[in-house]
């Protein structure tokens, strides 16, 4: 199929790369220029693994990337995979999916074969036939409402996972208003659907958007009640870890999602739960439950430093803070709860040294003052104290030999040898 992906960020970028490789024909339309001469040149604009090969495989073939929205006149089916960020007061912001809908639109306007428009960014219930659907109808010509459908299809893959996730899901939710728009959907997908572990859910629109929703909060207030229940433990001085490995033995609970500490972050559960929060507070109701998930969340990073400073005096102290992204083998770093552990850090007048694998260069943008280190161990050299933020694999063989102060507290339990330090502690354990 000639399919268009509008919006080519972690998922645009990865779902182009993976339809590419079951072998439909896919254009990547993306305003920024440095990205689409990345595809093209067959480099891949982000750290995911499974895409560079991919994206190297298939560009300049199947898989191309153009700044030109009159591309998606080539295609039958158009993706829209561009941002749906909070706005200030923590409501969901349409602009930039008005404003690629009206571009979109406006190119459709010369297409007089029928087109499917599928919404694959995260949006609340209405946002496809309320929003999307009337702007590109207006930009397009008159008669556009018949020959352009419009379908809502959720995506839960995970960053760091993202093709695999997406290759290889356990479901995939066609949202759709006519039999037409399912087909499509169908074809698609065709070759991700064979697999026997992927469930297909076929329902309408609004269910599909909200889908998403629930999933997303599902499993924020997951990690929110696992690092209530870990806060306690500690209380207690009970292992959370040892408490919540036998809690996950029971099928109904399940053993994923259960790992305690600084909490979620990251581009969508913050963006989502509050959106969800506010659209739900428009609609006449007070999320009370996700309003105390969000609480939860927001206190760990906080708790850490406080943890640290009850065996350092942080003010004039160096720390070191190992890991910078959201979550490990991805350089995202929106919303990573080691960005607050920093903010509190130097609130409190530690001085950081930090250090990422691979999320060095996107923390620099924000942190120019920062000092980074090239390695872990070169962080940990003269440090007072050290946080470990991200669950980077390695970070369980570091040689902590070069502290000042071998005072260590973990906000994510890595496996590491604390027989040699002064002080382990743990954030919820
Ligand atoms: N990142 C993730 O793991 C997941 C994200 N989602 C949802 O998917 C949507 C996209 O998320 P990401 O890929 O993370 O966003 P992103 O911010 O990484 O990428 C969005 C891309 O759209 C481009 N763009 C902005 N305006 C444009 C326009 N008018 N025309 C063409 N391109 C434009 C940007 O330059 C950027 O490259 C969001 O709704 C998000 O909630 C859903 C599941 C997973
Ligand atoms: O809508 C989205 O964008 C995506 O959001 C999450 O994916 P992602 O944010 O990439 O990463 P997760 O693996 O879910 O981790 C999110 C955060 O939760 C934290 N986490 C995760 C699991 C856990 O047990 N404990 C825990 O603190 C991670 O460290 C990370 O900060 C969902 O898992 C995806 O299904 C969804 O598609």
């Amino acid at each position: 199929m000639q399919i268009s992906i509008i919006g080519s960020g972690y998922v645009g970028t990865t779902i182009a790369a993976c339809l590419a490789d079951v072998g439909h024909d896919v254009i990547n339309v993306e305003i920024d220029e440095d990205i689409v001469e990345s595809i093209n040149a067959g480099t891949a604009p982000i750290h995911e693994p499974g895409l560079q090969e991919r994206i190297a495989e298939h560009a300049g073939s199947r898989l191309r990337a153009t700044t030109d929205y009159d591309a998606v006149r080539e295609t039958d089916v158009t993706f829209l995979c561009l941002p749906t960020p909070q706005a200030d007061d923590g409501s969901l912001d349409l602009a930039v999916m008005e404003a690629g809908a009206e571009s979109l639109g406006e190119a459709l306007a010369e297409k007089s074969d029928d087109h499917l428009v599928v919404v694959k960014s995260t949006v609340l219930p209405g946002t496809t036939e309320e929003v999307v659907a009337p702007t590109v109808v207006d930009a397009a010509d008159s008669g556009a409402d018949e020959r352009i459908s419009f379908a809502m299809n959720p995506e839960f893959l995970r960053m760091s996972t993202a093709v695999t996730d997406f290759l290889e899901p356990d479901k995939v939710v066609f949202g759709t208003a006519n039999d037409a728009a399912t087909a499509t959907l169908r074809e698609v997908y065709a070759p991700i659907l064979e697999r026997e572990e992927t469930d297909l859910v076929e329902t309408d629109i609004r269910e599909a958007e909200l889908i998403k929703y629930a999933n997303n909060a599902f499993l924020a207030s997951k990690i929110s009640l696992v690092n209530e229940l870990g806060n306690v433990a500690k209380e207690y001085g009970a292992d959370a870890y040892e408490v919540l490995e036998a809690v996950g033995l029971d099928d109904r609970i399940s053993k994923r999602f259960m790992r305690s500490g600084l909490g979620w972050g990251g581009s969508c559960f913050p963006k989502d739960v509050n959106a969800l929060r506010a659209g739900a507070r428009e609609q006449g109701y007070e999320p009370e439950l996700l309003d105390a998930v969000v609480a939860v969340n927001d206190r760990q990073p906080r708790r850490l430093v406080d943890a640290l400073a009850e065996h350092v005096p942080l003010e004039g102290a160096r720390i070191a803070v190992l890991g910078l992204s959201f979550k490990p083998n991805t350089d995202d770093i929106r919303k990573s709860r080691s960005l607050d552990v920093i903010d509190h850090l130097r609130a409190a007048g530690a001085a950081v040294v930090a250090y990422d694998p691979v999320a060095m260069d996107n923390v620099r943008e924000r942190y120019p003052d920062l000092e980074y280190a090239d390695t872990a161990e070169s962080a940990l050299e003269g440090a007072d104290g050290a946080v470990l933020a991200t669950d980077w694999d390695g970070f369980d063989d570091l040689s902590f030999d070069g502290m000042a102060r071998r005072v260590v507290v973990d906000g994510r339990r890595i496996d590491i040898d604390a027989d040699e330090l002064e002080v382990y502690d743990g954030l919820t354990w």
